[in-house]
């Protein structure tokens, strides 16, 4: 596990965002992991302003969404559907038909399920997958004790989890109870993990994912296992916890980053 500490949000968005245009600008043709939530907001405006300055192109990426809200339509501002849409894609010159998300509002949730991990499978896997964590250390909507042999499923949310994203609704009520999401191995079996962590809130679970120990009660902490897993944190998120160890290096951005 490689981790790159960064200054502040703006430098973790940037580093990020180095890393994926490096990809992008070099593949023929490459899968992304997307994910949701604040984290990635600021990686995603470094990605659109660079396809405005430099015009890197999307034409030959295709991206799979990690989860989306049971019950809430593509068009509802707060499904991951509008968020994308929003943050992302309706600025890139992706081709829709290359986008994917799993389909919140399917009559049959298990099939649809069922189809998003066949999909992902059939179109090669995913190149790299960019993830968020959560508090209580979730990565996509796998909440704690979610079996690492999970693959895309439907997951009843814990009230941790909607509290906290009851902030892009007007009550807690109206966060959906349920989502679809990738599984623990979906996720695991991307070719790479870049996993973003920011702000003095996330600290304690950037610990836990860093000291603790790999259970299922912790869902991050199998990313310790990942062959090619990098993870950038802020300071913020760091704080004074992180130690060395045998596996966990860290290092500082890429200067060239900050420009
Ligand atoms: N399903 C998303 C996750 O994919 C995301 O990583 C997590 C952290 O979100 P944030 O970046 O807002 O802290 O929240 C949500 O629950």
């Amino acid at each position: 596990m490689k981790i790159i500490k960064a200054d502040n949000y703006s430098e973790l968005c940037r580093t990020a965002a180095k890393i994926i245009i490096e990809k992008v600008t070099h593949a023929d043709k490459i899968n992304l992991g997307l994910a949701t939530g604040s984290t990635p907001i600021g990686l995603y405006c470094f990605l659109v302003d660079d396809h405005l300055r430099n015009h890197t192109s999307y034409h030959h990426v295709k991206t799979f969404n990690l989860d989306e809200y049971v019950g809430l339509h593509p068009v509802d501002r707060n499904s991951y559907h509008y968020y994308m849409r929003e943050h992302l894609f309706h600025h890139l010159d992706l081709l829709p038909e290359n986008i994917y998300l799993p389909n919140g509002i399917s009559l049959d949730l298990d099939a649809e399920c069922e189809q998003y991990e066949s999909l992902i499978v059939n179109q090669g896997g995913i190149e790299l997958q960019l993830l968020g964590l959560g508090r209580n250390g979730h990565i996509g909507f796998n909440e704690p004790g979610t079996s690492f042999q999970s693959k895309t499923h439907v997951v009843a949310l814990d009230n941790s989890t909607r509290k906290a994203n009851s902030r892009f609704f007007d009550s807690i009520e109206q966060v959906p109870q349920h989502a679809i999401t990738m599984g623990m191995e979906t996720i695991f079996s991307s070719k790479e993990i870049l996993l973003l962590v920011s702000g003095e809130g996330k600290a304690g679970a950037l610990q836990r994912l860093l000291e603790g120990e790999i259970l299922e009660e912790f869902p991050a902490s199998i990313l310790k296992k990942h062959p090619n897993i990098t993870v950038i944190a802020d300071n913020a998120a760091i704080g004074s916890n992180v130690h060395r160890d045998g596996s966990t290096f860290l290092v500082a951005c890429d200067p060239e980053s900050r420009q």
